[in-house]
C-alpha cells in the first residue's frame, strides 16, 4: 500500500536562500510523526510545502501514491489533507458555533448550498463541538476563549472537513500549562481513536513523548534525523544541533 504521504528530494528557496533542502520521507497510514528543530529550521515552511501553500521548487510530493506536487491547497484538501497554523486564525467577535457552522457550510460544496439554513448544519456542529470538548462554549465569542480553547476551536474547524492527514503547527503555542493535558488528550484521541494520520510541529518534548511514533529533526532546512523518539534523543548529531540543549 502506498504511504499516505511521501516526499522525495523536496526543496524550497526564496530570494536566493534555500529554506527547505532535499527533504525525503514517507508516512504510513495512522502514523504520528512529530517535527522538532530550532527556530527557523524550516518546519513551518515544510508544512507549507506539504499542504500546497507554496510550491516545491525541487522534488516531488505524493498523497496516497498520487503526485500532488503541482496541486494547490484545495486539491490536496480534497485528498484528505488538512492543517492548522502556528498563529490563531479565528474571528474574535464570532461565536464558537458560528466558526464551526461556517466551516461546515464551506465544506458542504457549491455556493448555492451556502444559503441553506443554519439549522441544516446543527447536528454536525454539535457533534464536532462535543468531540472537541467545546459544547459548553458554543455561544461564546472566540475572542473570549482561553488559549487552549482557541486551539481546540481551530481543531474543531479542521475536523469539519474530516481530514485523514492532519498537519498541526505548534498546537500548544500560547497554551497555559494547565490546559496542555486536555489539548494533548484531544490530539491523542484524534490520532488513536479516530485513526487519523498526524504530522505535528511541537517544541515541547514532554508533550511529544506520549504521542509521537517517530520524531523528525529539522536543522537549517534539512532533515537531520527521523527515527523513534528514543533513538533520536540518543543521536549525537541531533544533540550537537541543539548546541547541548537538553531535548
Ligand atoms: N516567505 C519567506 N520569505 C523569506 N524568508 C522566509 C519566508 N518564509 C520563511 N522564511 C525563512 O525561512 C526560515 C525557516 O522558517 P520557518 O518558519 O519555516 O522555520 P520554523 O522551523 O517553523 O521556525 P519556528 O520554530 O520559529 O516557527 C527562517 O529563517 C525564515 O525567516
Amino acid at each position: 500500500m502506498a504511504p499516505v504521504l511521501r516526499l522525495d528530494g523536496v526543496g524550497w528557496s526564496v530570494g536566493g536562500a534555500t529554506i527547505v533542502d532535499d527533504v525525503s520521507f514517507a508516512v504510513r497510514e495512522g502514523e504520528f510523526l512529530a517535527f522538532i528543530g530550532p527556530n527557523g529550521a524550516g518546519k513551518t515552511s515544510l508544512f507549507n510545502l506539504i499542504s500546497g501553500l507554496v510550491p516545491a521548487v525541487r522534488g516531488s510530493i505524493a498523497l496516497d501514491g498520487a503526485d500532488v506536487t503541482a496541486d494547490g491547497v484545495a486539491a490536496r484538501a480534497r485528498r484528505g489533507l488538512g492543517r492548522t497554523f502556528q498563529t490563531s486564525s479565528l474571528w474574535p467577535a464570532m461565536s464558537v458555533a458560528e466558526h464551526v457552522r461556517l466551516a461546515a457550510q464551506a465544506a458542504g460544496g457549491g455556493s448555492y448550498r451556502l444559503w441553506r439554513r443554519a439549522a441544516a448544519y446543527a447536528g454536525q456542529v454539535t457533534g464536532v463541538l462535543e468531540r472537541t470538548g467545546l459544547a459548553h462554549r458554543a455561544g461564546a465569542a472566540a475572542g473570549s476563549l482561553s488559549h487552549g480553547e482557541k486551539r481546540k476551536l481551530e481543531l474543531a474547524v479542521l475536523l469539519v472537513g474530516e481530514p485523514r492527514l492532519m498537519l498541526l503547527d505548534e498546537p500548544m503555542a500560547g497554551v497555559s500549562a494547565e490546559e496542555v493535558p486536555a489539548l494533548t488528550a484531544l490530539i491523542r484521541s484524534l490520532h488513536r481513536d479516530e485513526g487519523r494520520t498526524v504530522l505535528m510541529v511541537e517544541h515541547h518534548m514532554d508533550v511529544l513523548l506520549g504521542l509521537a511514533d517517530r520524531l523528525a529533526v529539522m536543522h537549517h532546512g534539512t532533515l537531520l534525523a527521523l527515527d523513534t523518539p528514543q533513538a533520536v534523543m540518543a543521536d549525537a548529531t541531533v544533540q550537537s544541533a541543539y548546541l547541548g540543549e537538553a531535548l
